[in-house]
């Protein structure tokens, strides 16, 4: 267990024997720490995980040498770790290799031809919107909690595209996966998940993360039941939602010795399910608290969507291209809300060099993409809330290379083209019909996250009233 670094190895904090690096971060949110760590060792430093050396990739630089211009050697994912064995079989976490390549394929096929009309996934989010309105409604010259109400927006657009089904927010497959999901995320954020990982001859014995283990099995129960019944009801080249496209690719591919099984499609489906709830929600609240606290950011939006939407029924996503300023907020929003701090984990897929350090095969690679989404130099204003960071002299929307919230390479976010849809069609709709106020008895807003896989903002309320222009 002693910590050991390789040769040609970046620099990095003097490590323990057995924790290695881990007192140097804070639990509470050690994305401050590796921006210390940054500013004493540069922009590659190593960290050792337990006795496992990292390396932590900081800046638009060195991020670009890594995930676009050596991709496929940085496109792997560390395998003998707690979170991949809680989730073999899935996407998220799968290594690098064919049967990745194949599932990454096909969902990103899927999701672009999800059908035009009222089963497109424009169509879908604007559905569940209304569950939003009728909530918000409900609320208007009071003030309510929206932590749930985005979250369940959120988990229904998924559960739409996936299952072609939304559950009313008291309903138990929703209530017990996302129960689930939290055990589980804090169970692999603290300190059994480290044991775990440090010392293999622990990993069958009866301790606490073994419950994580349970909850896997509790959510496949109930993914397993949901491909029952579509296998029932489905009529093969007419796909209802995901589901039946993926059961359509098996039968399609059944004699070519593809990676498509029902085994793994009931993971591929909680994995999306889990990577696309938590993160479009935590956007969500965070653009939502921004707004409030800056109204003059807010009547500017909602001008420029009078002025585009006029008396159209609903906004479509095609609106972005006229609404720049929109645009910008929320891409400003996505740059502030810092959602996946330090991405997923990746690892080298083989001997590698970066920034002249040579990385051996199997190494554990950590992305700091908050150290680029306010990385001075590379933004009008890094550290404060500004969309004219996305907007040039003429007002015009651009995009700086250094807006990696999705991250970069071939890993990069799947979801990234819903969650933008969910972002404008979510903001732009809500934002037409309701003023957002911050309660006047609320006090100084708190931006100050609340760390997870994904960041949160801290609780709050907000106030909602009608627009008087409706
Ligand atoms: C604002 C919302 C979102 C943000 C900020 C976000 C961010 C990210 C980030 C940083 C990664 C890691 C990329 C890497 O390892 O290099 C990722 C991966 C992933 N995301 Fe998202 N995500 C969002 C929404 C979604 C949605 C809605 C879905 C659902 C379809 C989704 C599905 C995935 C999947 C499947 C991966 C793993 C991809 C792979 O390993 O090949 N995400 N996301």
């Amino acid at each position: 267990l002693k910590c050991q670094r390789p040769e040609n190895f970046p620099p990095g904090p003097p490590p323990l024997p057995f924790l290695g690096n881990l007192l140097d971060l804070s639990l509470d949110n050690p994305v401050k720490d590796f921006e210390r760590l940054r500013k004493c060792y540069g922009n590659i430093y190593t960290l050792f995980i337990g006795p496992k050396p990292a390396i932590v990739i900081n800046g638009v630089q060195a991020m670009k040498e890594a995930m676009i211009t050596k991709a496929v050697d940085f496109a792997g994912r560390p395998q003998d770790i707690f979170v991949t064995h809680l989730t073999k079989n899935g996407m998220v976490l799968a290594d690098y290799g064919s049967s990745w390549k194949e599932h990454r394929r096909f969902a990103l096929m899927t999701m672009r031809n999800f059908g035009l009309g009222k089963h497109s996934m424009e169509q879908r989010i604007l559905g569940e919107l209304h569950y939003t309105i009728e909530t918000l409604e409900k609320s208007i010259g009071k003030t309510l909690s929206p932590q749930v109400m985005f979250h369940n927006a959120a988990s229904n657009i998924i559960c739409q595209i996936l299952f072609g089904t939304r559950y009313d927010y008291d309903d138990d497959f929703i209530k017990v996966i996302v129960q689930c999901f939290k055990e589980n995320s804090k169970i692999a954020n603290g300190p059994w998940a480290m044991l775990y990982d440090s010392i293999p001859m622990i990993r069958n014995l009866p301790l606490p993360f073994m419950k994580a283990f349970k909850n896997i099995k509790t959510c496949n129960k109930f993914a397993s039941h949901l491909i029952a019944e579509h296998k029932e009801t489905r009529v093969p080249g007419q796909p209802r939602d995901f589901l039946d496209c993926y059961l359509d690719e098996m039968e399609k591919r059944a004699y070519d010795g593809s990676s498509f099984s029902e085994d793994r499609l009931i993971m591929f489906v909680l994995d999306l399910h889990f990577a696309g709830t938590d993160t479009t929600s935590n956007t969500l609240l965070t653009g939502f608290l921004y707004l409030m606290t800056h109204p003059h950011i807010q009547e500017r939006c909602q001008q420029e969507i009078h002025q585009v939407l006029e008396e159209e029924d609903h906004a479509s996503y095609d609106d972005r291209h006229s609404m720049p300023y929109m645009q910008a907020v929320i891409h400003e929003v996505q740059r502030i809300a810092n959602t996946v701090p330090l991405s997923i984990y990746h690892s080298t897929t083989k001997d590698t060099e970066l920034m002249g350090y040579s990385l051996p095969r199997g190494t554990l690679i950590i992305q700091n993409l908050n150290s680029v989404l306010n990385e001075e130099g590379q933004w009008k204003s890094p550290h404060e809330f500004n969309p004219e960071n996305f907007l040039n002299e003429q007002g015009e929307f651009v995009k700086p290379e250094a807006f990696m919230p999705f991250s970069a390479g071939p890993r990069m976010c799947l979801g990234e083209g819903l969650a933008r849809m969910e972002l404008f069609l979510i903001m732009v709709t809500l934002l037409r019909k309701f003023q957002f106020i911050w309660p006047e008895d609320a006090g100084q807003p708190d931006y100050t996250p609340v760390y997870g896989v994904t960041l949160s903002p801290k609780p709050y309320l907000m106030k909602v009233q009608l627009r008087a222009a409706q």
